[in-house]
């Protein structure tokens, strides 16, 4: 049996009186898509923060082991040196620098040839984006493109992509899946935290998270099934506005 990449054992997180994850535990294979499924505020950026190491997600208890070996107390550039990384929820920042630029900042070595490869694996052409600057004039769906480039240049051992999807058409989301199954054949075990059950279906398995607890975990079927049967995703639509057009009594 594979050793696991990421293990979380028991982590629970308090912010302001408020229980943001509670005893969660959770296990990754080297090589493994796993789906984390969770309606908003349900406490999936935490656990992402949490796994980085960001300033102020210091667990109140519980672990984090990457290759066995227990990360709780590393700095987050401690444990980016060990590969883990995690693409924001946020678009690429640093305003201003090129979009190549940009992609090789977290290259162990500049290497023009996997920025190329890293703007086509988002399918978006090298010579129309590659000088471009980072900055307003790129849309929200582009920047989120760039940042997944960016992240698959640096050939992370594990990385967590916190909705991938958001701000990303449905005709686009095709190619964020082979970027991630490519990113997965080259040996980068995947996090992939997202509330769009149909992702699920990229996992080699999945979890769903509820109230800061993992309240299921098992095949990406399974948890989509139990997602959807479990979880309010449609809210009960407001009454219909009163457009003064209704049938007047007597009227049919
Ligand atoms: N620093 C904080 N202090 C207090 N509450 C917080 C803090 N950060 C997050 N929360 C709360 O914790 C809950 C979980 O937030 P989180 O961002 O982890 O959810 P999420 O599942 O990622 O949601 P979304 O899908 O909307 O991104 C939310 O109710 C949020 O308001």
């Amino acid at each position: 049996m594979k050793p696991y990449l990421l293990e979380i054992k028991d982590l629970c997180l308090s912010r302001e009186g408020r229980v943001l994850l509670n005893h969660v535990n959770l296990a990754l294979k080297p090589g493994e898509i796993h789906v984390l499924l969770g309606l908003n505020g349900s406490g999936k950026s935490t656990l992402a923060y949490t796994i980085m190491g960001c300033s102020g997600y210091t667990p109140d208890h519980g672990q984090i082991l990457f290759e066995g070996r227990d990360i709780t107390g590393l700095s987050l550039s401690e444990r980016a040196r060990l590969g883990i990384t995690l693409a924001w929820q946020e678009p690429a920042r640093f305003e201003g620098i090129p979009v190549g630029k940009y992609i090789s900042l977290g290259m162990k070595e500049p290497d023009r040839q996997r920025v190329i490869e890293a703007l086509e694996a988002v399918a978006l052409p090298p010579a129309q984006y590659g000088y471009r600057a980072v900055d307003k004039t790129l849309s929200g769906g582009e920047r989120k493109r760039i940042e997944l480039a960016a992240v698959y240049a640096m050939r992370p051992r594990l990385a967590i992509l916190d909705e991938p999807d958001s701000g990303i058409d449905a005709l686009s989301l095709t190619d964020i899946e082979r970027l991630i199954r490519r990113m997965a054949n080259e040996g980068c075990t995947i996090l992939l935290i997202t509330h769009r059950d149909e992702l699920a279906e990229i996992g080699d398995s999945a979890s769903l998270m509820c109230l800061g607890s993992i309240a299921f975990v098992g095949d990406p079927q399974e948890t989509r099934r139990f997602y959807r049967d479990h979880c309010r995703l449609h809210p009960t639509p407001p009454e219909p506005l009163k457009l003064g057009l209704e049938p007047k009594e007597g009227q049919s």
